[in-house]
């Protein structure tokens, strides 16, 4: 079958033209394809994208334009067999007239569309710098991080030697009797815990047990402390607090700090500045999957003050396997985890919307919520008019605010389903790009997010007059503190964007838009 398909899209490839190829499934076709033309997995001409459709395209290898051969179900209707084995209807062994059939069918039951293939799939991959895996020792692409993919748990091959490594400890690692113990260094903080009163690391790494220190172990309930004999292999384990330091230096970015040495194994993060905290949510959790290392923050886009605690890392064991170690600071090379971004006091301008109010029968109640809350940010409002649903007063609108200096423009209403929601054409027509429109957080499905130049847009629907927090509430830290917002982060924001809509509202100590 695959022959026939690789026959027949040769046969749409004008002579003389040099063609790469595409197999839209692993199975069957790339052996087609291998064999009957110079396009090979291990050339590059090949490519294997699984979509899992029985198709493949063969296309200029300079220009992406070509064909596309797909097994078409509308002509599989005379030719049973062939049906029976795409649908996996019986089991091979009883498919006995099968080859007999597709011999006959040739290409009729096969469907043909041209094709243009999309930029990044065109030509090869540039040459890639390749590194040393200071794991297993073998050459990867440095891409991958700093071990190779193989290391990072992506092998196929069964590997429990770091995890068995992991619960024994290291090999030079010995519990002593405290009254044996005299003289010898501590080899981590030793916590005190007064229920309901305090916890603190009552005696430090690096502190030196003497006979004063007895009692007091004692009293705390120790009767052992860990020592190290000369044995341990230092290269093979990581300390818990060279472990924690080295995940804080790459986690801290910008607006973050953190002071060491660990307490009690643990690094904190603090603010280093008033600002929106943001995390890279998805490494962090990759970060979390390991075992032997932890990682807690507050939740991305929290507001916070300077100073404020933001996070803590930890490794879990006292020593943890340097193999481990290295997989974790691997998806931490990226950059940093963790910021605190400045939010700038924006130039605000406010454009509300209605026919309504325009004339006068219905009292504007949006300007006075509008400003509230951006002042409520240190931003000004430098203009607020009020025009009647029409595109060209709405655009018109907008000009005379961009005019006055407004750097984020706020319009309120008109974007809903009536014929008189013409904000978003309003918007368009005044210059509007990269609009979203609608988003998932009720109050404020109706949002819309957009830009005029270097200015920032942001339509309230009208649900803010009533709602106390709604959307609004949402997206303006992120604009304050220049965070592109994509359709994706909205998207996110659909888990947690159902409102509570509690009778004393505590936004944003709610897991509202969490
Ligand atoms: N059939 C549907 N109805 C509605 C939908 C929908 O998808 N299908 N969406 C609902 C949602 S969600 C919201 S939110 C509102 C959105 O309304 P708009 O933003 O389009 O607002 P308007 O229709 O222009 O006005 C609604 C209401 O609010 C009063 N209003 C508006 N601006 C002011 C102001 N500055 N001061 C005082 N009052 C104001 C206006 O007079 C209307 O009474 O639509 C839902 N409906
Ligand atoms: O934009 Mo509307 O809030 O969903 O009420």
């Amino acid at each position: 079958m695959g022959g026939f398909m690789v026959d027949l899209a040769g046969k749409h490839i004008p002579e003389g033209v040099l063609f790469d190829a595409i197999s839209e499934t692993p199975k069957d076709i790339p052996d087609a394809i291998q064999l009957l033309t110079p396009c090979t997995m291990g050339n590059g001409r090949l490519k294997v994208i699984n979509l899992g459709r029985y198709a493949l395209s063969l296309f200029d290898m300079h220009e992406g334009n070509g064909i596309r051969v797909f097994l078409d179900l509308q002509k599989l209707h005379a030719w049973p067999e062939i049906k029976t084995w795409l649908f996996q209807l019986k089991a091979k062994i009883d498919q006995d007239k099968l080859l007999e059939e597709i011999q006959r069918a040739g290409p009729d039951i096969l469907g043909i569309q041209p094709i243009q293939v999309c930029a990044e799939h065109i030509g090869k991959p540039e040459r890639r710098r390749i590194a040393t895996c200071i794991l297993c020792g073998e050459a990867y692409p440095a891409q991958d991080g700093g071990i190779c993919r193989g290391c990072q748990g992506e092998g196929p091959y069964l590997n429990t030697g770091d995890q068995e490594k992991l619960h024994a400890g290291p090999p030079g690692l010995k519990a002593l009797a405290v009254e044996d113990a005299m003289g010898k260094e501590l080899l981590h903080d030793l916590t005190q815990i007064i229920p309901g009163k305090s916890k603190k690391p009552a005696f430090l790494h690096g502190q030196q047990i003497n006979i004063g220190d007895l009692c007091r172990l004692q009293q705390m309930g120790r009767r052992h402390v860990y020592v190290l004999d000369d044995n341990l292999p230092e290269s093979d384990w990581v300390h818990e607090n060279d472990a924690a330091l080295a995940f804080a230096r790459a986690m801290a970015g910008e607006g973050v700090s953190f002071s060491g040495p660990p307490r009690e194994g643990k690094v904190s993060f603090t603010a280093a500045r008033s600002g929106l905290f943001v995390a890279e949510t998805e490494r962090m959790e990759r970060f979390n999957l390991l075992s032997g290392v932890m990682c807690a923050s507050l939740k991305s886009y929290t507001m916070v003050d300077e100073q404020c605690t933001l996070a803590g890392t930890r490794a879990i064991p006292l020593f943890l396997p340097r193999g481990d170690f290295h997989r974790a600071l691997s998806i931490l090379q990226k950059g940093p985890l963790f910021r605190v971004l400045p939010m700038r006091k924006a130039r605000v301008g406010v454009l509300v919307t209605g026919n309504e109010i325009f004339e006068g029968l219905v009292e504007d109640k949006f300007i006075p919520i509008i400003m509230s809350k951006v002042e409520s940010f240190g931003c000004t409002v430098v203009r607020s008019l009020i025009v009647p649903d029409a595109c060209d007063d709405i655009s018109r609108g907008i000009e005379s605010l961009l005019q006055a200096g407004a750097d984020l423009l706020v319009t309120t209403a008109g974007l809903s389903v009536d014929p008189d929601d013409v904000t978003r054409r309003g918007l368009a027509d005044a210059g509007a790009t990269d609009m979203l429109y609608g988003a998932p957080i009720l109050p404020g499905a109706m949002t819309l997010l957009a830009r005029i130049g270097k200015a920032q847009v942001i339509g309230v629907p009208a649900c803010a007059l009533y709602f106390k927090t709604t959307s609004f509430d949402l997206l303006l830290p992120r604009l304050l503190a220049g965070i592109t917002i994509e359709r994706s982060d909205l998207a996110k924001l659909g888990h947690g964007g159902l409102c509570m809509e509690c009778k004393t509202c505590t936004y944003p100590k709610c897991p509202f838009g969490r």
